[in-house]
């Protein structure tokens, strides 16, 4: 009993010295098995992935944190920095994207970041060409009818779409997932890629073959235009009238980026005038996007609850990863994906 009570007492002695580390969603086991079994950590953990956890539970769960693991429904800003404290050493965000971070904030206060690029570029690369090819092809429309009567007979311009053969793909970002798309895209017969961004990417260029454009003139050729770039305060909005109304009426927007990038009231207006023929959406805002939201009413709009990397290898990695990283980082090592800030 005098053993086993002082084993009991040691455990619980190193446990309670071991970093203290609050996870914010109920991650995939990829991640939550890795964490369990490293003994590096004691964690709490938001035990749902139904619902995110409710800000002020997640303002209490920080409070004397080492390290925090979030998702992007979380805002990780000053409020909730300060709510940590000083112990925070380090945050890791299970998502590429990271427009839900406060970045001056946490450099200010000597936070690393870690994130999860590379694991979902494939993912999201193959749903954006099945969003592109569901909206360009209208298949929803098309299943729509097939299963509600209107399949009369065969006709010749019904449920017409527009093809990938010969066009035009422009791509506004050029990064890791836009060229995993042009590779995609290539063997449907794409005629010419094009790109802009802050500044040309020769070497990402080059291994699709795309050419460096204006803004303005990737509007103007693009007959399907894709949106790839992090949401930052020089691309929000940047998808707005002005855009579209360069665009050809036969032009296809997809987004798979984030919905902050499209101005929302404008592509409404562009999509019901037929500026523009069709748009295809992963992403929104708000998200959820509310059912009676006008773009819903509109045929020639497809949109998808940011599904982009939703396939289970991929989870499964950006959990492996984001665990990886928030436990390299609150050893003192380099992580395996860290932002510069
Ligand atoms: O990782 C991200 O940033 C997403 O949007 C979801 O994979």
């Amino acid at each position: 009993l005098n053993i086993t009570g002082s084993l009991t007492s040691n455990i619980k002695k190193k446990m309670s010295t071991l970093p203290r580390v609050y996870v914010s969603r109920q991650i995939p086991p990829g991640g939550l098995e890795i964490l369990r079994e490293s003994g590096q950590v004691q964690f709490e953990l938001w035990d749902s992935d139904d619902v995110p956890v409710p800000r002020e539970e997640l303002l209490q769960k920080v409070k004397g944190v080492d390290g925090l693991l979030c998702v992007l429904t979380e805002k990780i800003d000053a409020e909730l920095l300060d709510a940590a404290g000083p112990n925070l050493k380090v945050l890791s965000t299970m998502s590429v994207g990271f427009d839900h971070l406060s970045l001056e904030e946490l450099k200010k206060r000597g936070i690393r970041v870690g994130y999860t690029p590379d694991v979902l570029t494939d993912a999201v690369a193959e749903l954006t060409v099945a969003l592109l090819l569901t909206t360009s092809r209208r298949l929803i429309e098309a299943t729509h009818e097939a299963k509600t009567g209107g399949w009369g007979t065969w006709r010749t311009l019904w449920l017409c779409g527009y093809e990938l053969a010969n066009s035009t793909v422009g791509i506004l970002g050029l990064g890791r997932i836009g060229v995993a798309i042009a590779e995609r895209l290539a063997p449907f017969k794409v005629k010419k890629f094009i790109y802009t961004d802050m500044a040309p990417r020769p070497e990402l260029a080059s291994i699709i073959k795309a050419e460096y454009v204006s803004l303005d003139d990737l509007a103007k050729q693009s007959d399907f235009l894709a949106v790839c770039c992090a949401l930052t305060p020089e691309t929000k909005e940047i998808c707005n009238k002005n855009l579209f109304s360069k665009m050809k009426n036969t032009s296809i927007l997809i987004n798979t980026s984030r919905g902050g990038v499209v101005n929302q009231e404008d592509l409404y207006e562009a999509l019901s005038t037929g500026q523009i023929a069709a748009a295809g959406l992963d992403v929104t805002v708000p998200e959820p996007l509310p059912t009676s939201h006008p773009l819903f009413t509109l045929k020639n709009c497809v949109i998808l609850p940011h599904i982009a990397s939703a396939s289970y290898t991929t989870r499964n990695a950006m959990s492996a990863l984001a665990v990886n990283n928030l436990l390299l980082g609150l050893r003192g090592e380099p992580m395996m994906k860290e932002l510069k800030l």
